[in-house]
């Protein structure tokens, strides 16, 4: 949505149909659980012993589950959410667990988010923050897009001072497989606003999600 109009330019409308589009499904479920016996049979295994008869159907009910992010609406998603509120502090909801799919394997990205705005007459219920992320965090990604659709919708929605998003993941392909790296860390980050323009807006930022919250 943001390859021609920057998220900044976008009307709350105009950002809310954005977000909402829904790619229609080409194949049907039957062809799905086929291409997942194809897959099984692929791997040497039987898909008709008895402990994977089922396994087609479940596998691509969890992936419809894991990329159901793409059916998703905004408009539904945030139940007329979005207050007119007179105050220009930052907002920041930290350690939002995140699970996502990587695109390029279809395997575990796993992590969390933290996501601060700084308002401008208007907030958001803050459960709708961790919903926008889970609904960008159900779709294939990868972790550099995901973390800026996050801003870019908060940024379209509340035309706030200012959006920061950080989110920092394990990559399972990175872990299981390929270069085996165990306890590696990504680290993305989305600065929008003054958190892009003013320093001391994103240190107080980053300071806040360093910081050990003492309830735990
Ligand atoms: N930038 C970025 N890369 C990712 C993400 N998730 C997975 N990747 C990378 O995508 C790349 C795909 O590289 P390829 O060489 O095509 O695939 P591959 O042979 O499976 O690569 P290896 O993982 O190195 O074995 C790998 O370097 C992955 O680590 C992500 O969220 N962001
Ligand atoms: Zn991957």
């Amino acid at each position: 949505m943001t390859a021609q109009i920057p998220a900044h330019n976008l009307s709350v409308d105009q950002t809310i149909a954005a977000i909402s589009a829904q790619p229609q499904p080409r194949v049907s479920q039957a062809e799905m659980e086929q291409a997942v016996r194809t897959l099984l049979l692929g791997l040497g295994e039987d898909p008709d012993r008895e402990g994977l008869r089922d396994t087609p159907k479940r596998v691509v009910k969890a992936l419809q589950f894991l990329t159901s992010g793409y059916h998703q609406s905004l408009d539904e998603l945030l139940n007329g959410a979005v207050f007119h509120e007179d105050t220009d502090e930052m907002v920041l909801v930290r350690d939002i667990d995140l699970f996502s799919s990587c695109e390029h394997h279809i395997l575990p990205i796993l992590g969390r988010a933290h996501i601060a705005y700084i308002p401008n007459g208007k907030v958001i219920g803050l459960s709708k923050i961790a919903r926008i992320c889970e609904m960008y965090a159900r779709r294939l990604q990868v972790q550099e897009r995901l973390t800026q659709q996050i801003a870019n919708a908060l940024q379209g929605l509340l035309k706030p001072q200012g959006v920061a998003v950080v989110v920092e993941s394990t990559h399972i392909c990175m872990v299981m497989r390929g270069v085996q790296k165990p306890g590696s860390w990504t680290v993305t980050s989305s600065m929008q606003g003054i958190f892009a323009e003013d320093a001391k807006a994103r240190q107080e930022f980053m300071s806040l999600i360093r910081h050990n919250p003492s309830f735990h």
